[in-house]
């Protein structure tokens, strides 16, 4: 909990216009329209007010003649204008609120996007805060973002000058009522405000909610449906939605209880109000100060101001999507602030890379630690390591020995705590990072399945060589003859052209293994566009026996003028390269060929004979 409404009134008022110079992305016209009907719906009241005492007054002449038509034709004209204000109101709004969004989604995207290295963007806090920026927060059935609270600014705004042009109106009658009043409805508006925004808070704090939205939607209907079918897990995800409702909404429904509960004074004060409102004309009347017709205007007057102690909507479109504008600024200032500083982070433009297709350059670690945010131990932990042009160096180690840890950090997405890598003897920190990562191809283990047609799928990860033109097709093919897709094209209906989105419109899906060639043709295909260094993280996880076996001589062999490194537990892939290292705690435990590991007898040794006995007793069994 912020405590925001317990600042003081600058820094309210400051949020206040920052909302509502959001306004400014929602459209010239659409937000021009918007602020034409509130001003209607801000002038409504008043008008009203005065042309119902005009209609009674004269009426009470006693004549049946145009005046009295006019008359009525106002009333009725301004009863029209305030329902269809809410016609108009109800096909700008969205637009507005849809444009500012977008425009706030597309900042923070770009943001996102621009961030060379993953640490930040895995960071916790700038998870939350992402997520508080994007959400939408559906907690009591409307939507709440930056857009609705833009626009519910600008509401309030019109609802106070519709309260004030009342008041005036009033206090020709008697300021004391006018004033008092406007003050009874503001205090109570105060009052239901601070109220009933506290379950904002209840929900803002709420992160299991997110957690709810999990069991209903993304894992129960897509990522376990298999699961859950197979395995009868449906009674399993409905409970977890059951028990985090309650987590969420439990604390939401005790509030709002205890707000209806402490409800009693509002009332009376909104009673006495009204009262007020309808006694004092009434008392002039009597008086003979006061005619009947005027005590109409003023009674009605004193509704119109009574109508701002009334807690709209706009509220709690406020107070929520501001938590979202928060957010987003305190993202882009953290984003500011680290450009400044020249953190590890930094965006900054550096010494530009060798450009794509040059020789394949010496890359060396030298004593590189690194430990992820948050964790206790290092990864890596003073590797050192020389890559040297052209070589195939296969990296092993067990499980979580920090293989992929390492390729990250290759690829500049993470950069070491202490240590340094280097590129033909340049600290990779100093380089441009998008430009290094031009010239290289990576496959990772959970490589990803683009929705777009094969042809894209294998082209778009080198967008050096297809920007501006169409991918070439026969370099397309030819990636995947070398990856072993050709038969997989041939059996695609649409050849290249293929979507293998599956739940867009005519996609297909591939089994896992296709899927892997697929991946592999794409990161040959950087490499037959200029890209120098070649990595395969797991590349044969998926592939058949055969291809397996296959794998060295079709692909690896073939590569030609890029320095190639091999992830991957599988003897056959890592067997036949020129240099094998073994990684244990963080550093290389092991350096040499098959042939030199297997004479150590150490980690290695043990590693090929435990997999060649396996492999033995499946033979004879
Ligand atoms: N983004 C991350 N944040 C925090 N810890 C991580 C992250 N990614 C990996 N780790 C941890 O770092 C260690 C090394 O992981 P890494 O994926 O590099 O291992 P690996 O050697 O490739 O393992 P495997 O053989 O299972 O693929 C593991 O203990 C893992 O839990």
């Amino acid at each position: 909990m912020r405590g925001r409404r317990t600042d003081g009134l600058g820094r309210l008022f400051g949020t206040r216009v920052r909302l509502l110079r959001l306004l400014a992305g929602g459209g010239t016209l659409s937000t021009g329209l918007l602020v034409g009907v509130q001003v209607v719906r801000a002038v409504v009241p008043t008008a009203r007010a005065l042309s119902v005492g005009h209609l009674v007054a004269v009426f009470g002449r006693g004549q049946l003649d145009w005046p009295v038509f006019a008359a009525a034709a106002l009333v009725a004209g301004l009863f029209l204008i305030d329902q269809w204000v809410w016609l108009a109101l109800a096909a700008v709004r969205p637009l507005v609120v849809r444009r500012i969004d977008g425009g706030l989604r597309a900042g923070l995207r770009t943001l996102a996007v621009n961030l060379p290295g993953l640490d930040r963007l895995e960071s916790r806090e700038f998870q939350d805060r992402a997520a508080r920026a994007v959400d939408v927060g559906t907690g009591f059935g409307r939507e709440r973002s930056p857009g609705t609270a833009a626009v519910g600014q600008l509401e309030l705004v019109f609802r106070m000058v519709s309260a004030v042009g009342a008041t005036v109106l009033l206090a020709t009658f008697s300021v004391p009522l006018a004033v008092g009043l406007l003050a009874v409805s503001l205090l109570i508006r105060r009052t239901l405000r601070r109220q009933w925004l506290g379950i904002i808070d209840v929900l803002d704090a709420d992160t299991i909610g997110q957690r709810r939205n999990y069991y209903v939607s993304e894992q129960a209907v897509y990522g376990a449906a298999k699961d859950v079918r197979l395995f009868g897990l449906s009674d399993w995800f409905a409970g977890r939605m059951r028990a985090t409702t309650m987590r969420t909404y439990g604390p939401v429904w005790r509030r709002q209880l205890a707000v209806l509960r402490r409800q009693w004074w509002i009332v009376l004060f909104s009673v006495g109000a009204a009262v007020a409102t309808m006694a004092v004309p009434a008392a002039a009347v009597f008086a003979g100060s006061l005619d009947p017709a005027q005590m109409i205007t003023y009674v009605l007057a004193g509704f119109g101001i009574m109508e701002i102690g009334r807690m709209g909507e706009e509220a709690f479109d406020i107070e929520y999507g501001l938590r979202g504008v928060e957010a987003t600024d305190e993202l882009a200032a953290e984003y500011r602030t680290t450009r400044r500083s020249g953190s590890p982070t930094t965006v900054t433009p550096r010494r530009p890379a060798d450009e794509p297709g040059g020789a394949p350059p010496t890359i060396r670690f030298e004593e590189v630690v690194f430990r992820y945010p948050g964790a206790t131990r290092p990864v890596l932990d003073g590797l050192t390591l020389t890559l040297r042009p052209g070589e195939t160096v296969a990296v092993v180690g067990e499980n979580g020995v920090g293989k992929t840890t390492f390729v990250k950090l290759l690829g500049g997405l993470y950069r070491p705590d202490s240590g340094r890598i280097t590129v033909d003897g340049v600290d990779l920190a100093t380089l441009d990072p998008m430009a290094w990562r031009q010239r290289l191809a990576v496959l990772f283990q959970d490589f990803v399945r683009y929705p777009a047609s094969l042809r894209d799928n294998v082209a778009l990860t080198a967008a050096e060589r297809v920007s501006g033109r169409p991918a070439d097709d026969d370099a397309v093919r030819d990636a995947l003859d070398r990856a072993g897709a050709t038969t997989l094209l041939a059996d695609l209906t649409d050849g290249l052209d293929t979507s293998l989105w599956r739940e867009g419109t005519g996609g297909t899906d591939l089994s896992g293994g296709q899927w892997q060639r697929v991946a592999l043709a794409r990161v040959l295909f950087a490499v037959a566009a200029g890209r120098r260094v070649l990595v395969l993280d797991e590349p044969t996880a998926h592939l058949d026996v055969r291809a397996e076996a296959e794998f060295h001589e079709r692909v690896v062999s073939r590569v030609r003028d890029a320095t190639t490194l091999l992830i991957s537990h599988r003897l056959s892939t890592v067997r036949p390269a020129g240099r094998i290292i073994l990684l244990r705690a963080g550093r290389v435990a092991e350096d040499g060929s098959h042939d030199d590991l297997m004479a150590l007898g150490g980690g290695y040794a043990r590693f090929f004979t435990v997999q060649a006995e396996a492999f033995a007793a499946r033979e004879r069994g």
